[in-house]
């Protein structure tokens, strides 16, 4: 079994193991953050035929073009067309059509003038101006033109998406069926949140963040419960969870105590051990395994190692298994705010919150830094990769972040990249489903010192 390789190299040995799961059609009320397993082309323009943007009156701009204000022009008003209804007769020279917003322009007409514009009675309109022929028309496939790719296969259903797969007679959306993914708590000392504290007891925070974690990404969370440090029940308990799930994750028992029996439990199971420690910290007790085709990744069980290695270690792994074009965490280079006073023998991935100022993105170190502190993960939503061999880091100095997006708030990939090649200025838009800028808004100047 290797051990002690790169995060990258592990990574990849596990993207290989996994795949895009099969398709399933869900309704529209179910589609939002779902992934689309299939490009989606525009079935009809949008919209579907030339209609009226305002209430008024349809007509030949021809007709006025001798109005104005002292010899008005005068039309007969021949029909009139709510939304939701066809147009029966024709506009000709001298005619109008009286129209309501939202209504199918009338053939031969070529503008539309809203009622506030002139003056009418029981059958004429009184026209002051002349008018621009198209003008008032909204074009039928203005917005989306039929046979268009309206989304691509791999994109996540954003709240805007599902209203235009509406607009198209969309009822159902193909999509990749979500993964389910098992979460297991190893430990003697770790308890249940509903439970008594007892002395030297824990709470299971572990199962409820990577839980959190597998549903803002839009997989299924299978909550496995806590079993103890005991090989033989950890092993039945991982048998019981591959029957169900498509990837199982463990937390603790990884590390070389003695009551670690993660990985002689992964053996008791015949399993077939990828890789046991990646170089990094924290949470460098990672051990791989695949079962029945399936992977078993066993996580520290310090929630901070564990929350920061579900993040670059099993994302990408849901990520791909959901249909997801980009697995890895994007990266960011950065100006750090702040400095980190100790030494890194080993690669570190500190913890760090993202925000723009002057057209320059800043990482500020924030919080507590040790791999059982569990708080200083609230706020942040990037990771500073410190190589290994680095000195004490200083405010000012250059570095590379990469971005989390398993907590609740994503960044839209699009909105990341632009930040990164642009500089572009970011506003939020949908907090839930991507679009946030929860990480990189304009700098508040009491923020820090420079
Ligand atoms: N002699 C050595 N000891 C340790 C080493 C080492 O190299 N040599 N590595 C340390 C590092 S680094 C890590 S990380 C931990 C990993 O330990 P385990 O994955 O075996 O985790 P546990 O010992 O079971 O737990 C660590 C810590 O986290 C608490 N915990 C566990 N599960 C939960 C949970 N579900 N919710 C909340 N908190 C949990 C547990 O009580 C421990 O405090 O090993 C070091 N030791
Ligand atoms: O590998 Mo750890 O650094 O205590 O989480």
């Amino acid at each position: 079994m290797r051990t002690g390789i790169l995060l990258e190299e592990a990574q990849q040995i596990l993207l290989a193991k996994v795949h895009s799961l099969q398709t399933s059609c869900v309704t529209l009320f179910e589609a939002v953050g779902r992934i689309l397993s299939k490009d989606i082309q525009a079935a009809t323009d949008l919209p579907p035929f030339n209609r009226s943007p305002l209430d008024g009156y349809a007509l030949q701009a021809r007709d006025t073009a001798e109005a104005d204000t002292l010899s008005p022009v005068s039309l007969a008003v021949i029909e009139e067309v709510p939304a939701g209804y066809m147009p029966r007769q024709k506009v000709t020279a001298g005619t109008a059509i009286k129209i309501m917003t939202g209504a199918p322009i009338p053939e031969g007409a070529d503008v539309v003038i809203k009622y506030e514009d002139v003056e009418w009675e029981q059958n004429t309109v009184k026209l002051f101006h002349k008018l621009k022929a198209g003008s008032n028309i909204v074009l039928a496939g203005e917005d989306v033109a039929k046979g268009e790719i309206i989304a691509k296969q791999g994109s996540r259903l954003t709240p805007p998406l599902v209203g235009v797969l509406a607009a198209q007679g969309f009822a159902y959306v193909p999509v990749v069926r979500k993964p389910k993914v098992a979460i297991l708590s190893t430990g003697d000392e770790v308890i249940d949140p509903s439970e008594a504290l007892h002395p030297g007891k824990i709470y299971n925070s572990n199962m409820h963040s990577l839980c959190a974690s597998c549903i803002a990404l839009g997989a299924d969370p299978l909550p496995m419960g806590i079993v103890p440090d005991n090989k033989q029940l950890i092993a039945e308990k991982i048998s019981h969870a591959l029957g169900q799930a498509d990837i199982v994750i463990t937390t603790g028992g990884v590390s070389v105590g003695d009551y670690d029996a993660v990985p002689d439990a992964l053996k008791e199971l015949s399993a077939d051990l990828l890789f046991w420690k990646i170089e990094m910290k924290p949470g460098s007790p990672v051990v791989a395994a695949v079962h029945n085709n399936k992977l078993i990744i066993g996580l520290s069980g310090n929630p901070a190692a564990a929350l920061i290695t579900f993040d670059l270690v099993v994302v990408p792994l849901i990520k791909k298994m959901m249909g997801q074009d980009r697995h890895l965490p994007l990266t960011v280079p950065v100006v750090l705010a702040n400095g980190f006073y100790k030494s890194s023998p080993q690669r570190r991935f500190l913890r760090a919150q993202l925000y723009r100022k002057n057209r320059t993105v800043y990482a500020k170190l924030i919080g507590e830094q040790g791999n059982g502190a569990l708080k200083s993960m609230i706020d942040c939503n990037a990771l500073i990769d410190v190589n290994a061999g680095s000195g004490p880091m200083t405010a000012g100095e250059h570095g590379v972040a990469l971005i989390l997006d398993s907590s609740a708030e994503i960044l839209s990939e699009e909105a990341i990249i632009k930040a990164q090649h642009q500089n572009v200025h970011l506003t939020t838009k949908y907090p839930t489903y991507g679009y946030c800028t929860r990480f990189l808004y304009e700098a508040d100047s009491n923020v820090y010192s420079e």
